[in-house]
């Protein structure tokens, strides 16, 4: 396919940056003709594949995968009052088969309760069949009347894990909620993607859900990004779908539910938060290939270099790393540029200089650059792949944190969140929360059991421990 070698804009300016960077590092392709709804170039489909291969093996330790149908009957889609007025003005709508009208017309699912729960009514019997704990990736659709954008607001939500338990009671479901939150934290830090876990404000939960637990990170242009959710349902839509189990006892119960969604937004992130000025900056677990061996050969006669390229190949391969030879008949110069636009962790330059040494030249993505002797070339590499994750999350993290602020002041919080987030003292009320947002124009994230503090709220005066993080959001 034809590399566009246009140059980046810079990346100060984000989301020109962003944008171009999907493009030239061939992400995902913005000019299919229906508005949010994106195409996948095949180099960008294998971060997406390798990214969710890693979610799909924590998932796997303890849930099993399925896939429900993506149409779901008007009936089934209305059951559930509040989660149909969350969804009702974002659901797609199938209405004729061919060139007959369908009697009832059916819904693209914007997720899928309402297609799994009828059916979790007929699985489940007895506290036997407790607990219940599948997921799928598949394609959901909203219609998002904010603005879209690829990866990050979608209309056809390409890679959405959606995750759907159900238990003996609410201190189980809520046990899940943490085994979910901890397997996100899992993720997350394997993707070295930072994030603040907010308890979202009643007005603002996940519809039908009894609370929402969101993972949000910071995007370069201080924006929040809600990279994934955890919903503790309570019984809400087993009273709805009438999913009971027989306890021990015989008496039939309700049973307790969670979902849990991830989608390709955790992309989104990983490209905006260490994408440079030169392109992606993978971190290795999202990176299909993470060590590129470049030839540098002056002369007719390589000097064996091209022998030792193959070796070392061979011998990081051999050792479940992957690295490929670029062998084409290019400048150097041509080829460092490529690979790093492609966000490749490391590259590995072998010249005569090396040969004579045994060793070769490892530059990693973010400039470092080391001779590493040829002797324990495949650990010396894992180790410095492990140490590339850690700095990337680290440095991510602390420039992070380092922007959220906490403010006296709601004229403070509203300059604050130009470029980061504010965190205020909240008493807890709606009213004075919906005002907060309005004085601010922001959303309110809401509390963090990471952020401590305590002050005044801003619109009632009354005294309280509670700590509200507010921003600009995506
Ligand atoms: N339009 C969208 N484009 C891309 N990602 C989205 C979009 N809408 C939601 N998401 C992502 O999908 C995650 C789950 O969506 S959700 O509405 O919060 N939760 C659910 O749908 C529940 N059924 C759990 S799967 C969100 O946390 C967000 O990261």
């Amino acid at each position: 396919m034809e590399e566009e070698s246009k140059s980046l804009p810079s990346k100060d300016n984000f989301s020109e940056w962003y944008n171009e960077l999907l493009m030239t590092a061939q992400i995902m392709d913005v000019r299919y003709p229906i508005k949010g709804v994106y195409v996948w170039y095949p180099f960008g489909f294998s971060i997406r594949k390798k990214v969710y291969n890693m979610l799909r093996n924590l998932l796997d330790v303890d849930h099993q995968e399925t896939y429900f149908p993506m149409l779901i009957p008007k009936p089934e889609l209305l059951k559930e009052s509040e989660h149909i007025k969350g969804f009702e003005d974002e659901v797609y709508w199938v209405t004729h088969g061919g060139l007959s009208e369908l009697e009832v017309p059916l819904a693209l699912r914007p997720t899928s309760e309402t297609a799994i729960y009828p059916m979790y009514k007929l699985w489940i019997r007895s506290h036997a069949d407790l607990p219940l704990k599948l997921y799928q990736i598949v394609n959901t659709f909203r219609y998002e009347t904010k603005h879209t954008r690829p990866l990050i607001r979608l209309r056809e939500i390409t890679s959405f894990k959606e995750a759907h338990t159900a238990h003996a009671t609410w201190d189980d479901a809520e046990k899940q909620v943490h085994e979910a939150m901890d397997l996100y934290s899992e993720f997350f830090t394997k993707l070295a993607v930072p994030f603040i876990v907010h308890k979202r404000p009643e007005w603002d939960k996940f519809p039908g859900a009894d609370y929402t637990m969101a993972f949000d990170t910071m995007m370069p242009d201080g924006k929040s990004l809600q990279v994934g959710t955890v919903h503790h349902l309570g019984t809400k839509f087993a009273k709805t779908y009438d999913i009971t189990y027989e306890d021990e006892k015989g008496e039939r119960q309700y049973v307790n539910q969670t979902c849990y969604g991830i989608s390709e937004r955790c992309i989104a992130a990983v490209i905006g938060i260490h994408g440079d000025n030169k392109g992606l900056v993978l971190p290795p677990n999202a990176s299909q290939t993470q060590v590129v061996i470049i030839p540098i050969i002056f002369k007719k006669d390589d000097g064996g270099v091209k022998e030792a390229c193959q070796k070392v190949k061979e011998l990081l391969r051999a050792n479940d790393i992957v690295a490929v030879i670029d062998d084409a008949d290019e400048r150097p110069g041509a080829k460092y540029y490529k690979w790093e636009m492609k966000g490749t962790p490391f590259r590995i330059e072998i010249g005569p200089r090396d040969i004579k040494n045994n060793s070769v030249m490892l530059v990693r993505r973010d400039g470092k650059k080391e001779s590493i002797p040829m002797d324990g070339l495949p650990e010396t590499v894992r180790n410095k792949l492990f140490e590339f994750q850690t700095d990337l999350l680290n440095a991510a993290r602390d420039s992070m944190l380092a922007r959220v602020k906490a403010c006296e002041t709601l004229d403070e919080a509203k300059q604050q969140i130009e470029n980061g987030w504010a965190t205020m003292p909240w008493c807890g009320e709606k009213a004075c929360g919906l005002e907060m947002e309005n004085a601010v124009n922001c959303k309110l994230l809401g509390e963090a059991h990471t952020i401590k503090g305590a002050g005044k709220c801003p619109i009632c005066g009354k005294a309280t421990d509670r700590i509200i993080t507010m921003a600009r959001s995506y």
